[in-house]
């Protein structure tokens, strides 16, 4: 892929894990730097990535090709006040991957530039992200491409045509490593309820998560209901275990909490 030098401003949980997963992928450490108010030259991340680290926005940002507003959706307006009036955004690519943040405040904050969402989620870390991408129409083939780019280096992409769909693929993968880890957590607290071993219970349940999504995956012509199928014998526990599920309202549940995420999501666009 091409190599630009790109400035993470914020290097929180989410800038790490796609960092992680660029320099584990290949993309030149030297390339890269991260900021935080609290970041040193020889932070943890410098030493563990070999990227460069600094508590400089301005002029992380003015010597970057790509700018990453990596920072909570909080402190975006703070963040881009000085970059909007110390650093000539015109010629650079910026990509945000704030949740609620729409592409119309950032030029409220930053002046007309050229700017991608980003929705990525944590898995990114391990290569196995899944981004949404939005691009607003006057952005150049050579700016998606080069987006679309790095985030496949960290995972899959999905290009969204609206930039409401961002806000839907919080809903379905930005959010959603949360809700697994939630279903998982249960899981392994009723395992040790049963009596195993804490060590126990987390491999029972992590093993039988990575072995499902691992058949989701491996088996692209099935659905995921025959799948489901396969493992529910007639008149056996699975068919019990399910029963429970459906009898507590598990879709409408999932269907109601992926509503509140996006619900959430157009109230930050709105007050921001
Ligand atoms: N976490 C996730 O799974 C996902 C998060 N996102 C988005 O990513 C963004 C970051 O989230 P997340 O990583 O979870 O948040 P974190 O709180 O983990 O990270 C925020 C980072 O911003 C830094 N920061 C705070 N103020 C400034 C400043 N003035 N200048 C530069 N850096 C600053 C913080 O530094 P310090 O620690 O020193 O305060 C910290 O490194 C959010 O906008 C969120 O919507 C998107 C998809 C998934
Ligand atoms: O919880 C959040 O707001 C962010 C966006 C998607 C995942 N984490």
């Amino acid at each position: 892929m091409q190599h630009r030098k790109i400035t993470f401003i914020g290097a929180g949980n989410m800038a790490k894990a796609i960092i992680a997963g660029l320099v584990n992928g290949g993309y030149p450490a030297d390339l890269i730097t991260a900021t935080s108010p609290s970041m040193k030259q020889d932070s943890p991340l410098q030493a563990q990535y070999g990227i460069h680290c600094s508590n400089d926005n301005v002029e992380s940002a003015r010597q970057a090709d790509v700018v990453v507003l990596s920072v909570k959706p909080q402190m975006m307006a703070e963040v881009c006040t000085p970059l909007h009036q110390q650093v000539d955004l015109r010629g650079k690519l910026i990509l945000s991957i704030a949740a609620g943040v729409s592409v119309a405040r950032f030029t409220q904050l930053l002046g007309p530039v050229n700017l991608i969402r980003i929705m990525p989620n944590t898995p990114s870390l391990i290569g196995l992200g899944m981004s949404g991408l939005y691009a607003p129409p006057q952005i150049s083939p050579q700016d998606r491409e080069f987006t679309a780019q790095l985030m496949q280096s960290v995972g899959e992409i999905c290009w969204v045509n609206e930039e409401s769909g961002i806000n839907s693929v919080i809903a379905a993968a930005g959010s959603a490593p949360a809700y697994f880890f939630l279903f998982m957590e249960a899981m392994q607290n009723e395992s040790e309820r049963l009596g195993f071993e804490p060590e126990t219970a987390r491999l029972l349940v992590q093993q039988a998560a990575l072995g499902a999504a691992k058949m989701v995956v491996n088996n692209p012509q099935l659905d995921i209901a025959t799948l489901r199928q396969q493992v529910t014998s007639k008149g056996g526990t699975t068919a019990e275990a399910l029963r429970v599920f459906n009898e507590h309202g598990l879709s409408e549940t999932v269907a109601s909490a992926m509503q509140a995420a996006i619900r959430r999501a157009d109230e930050m666009e709105k007050s921001l």
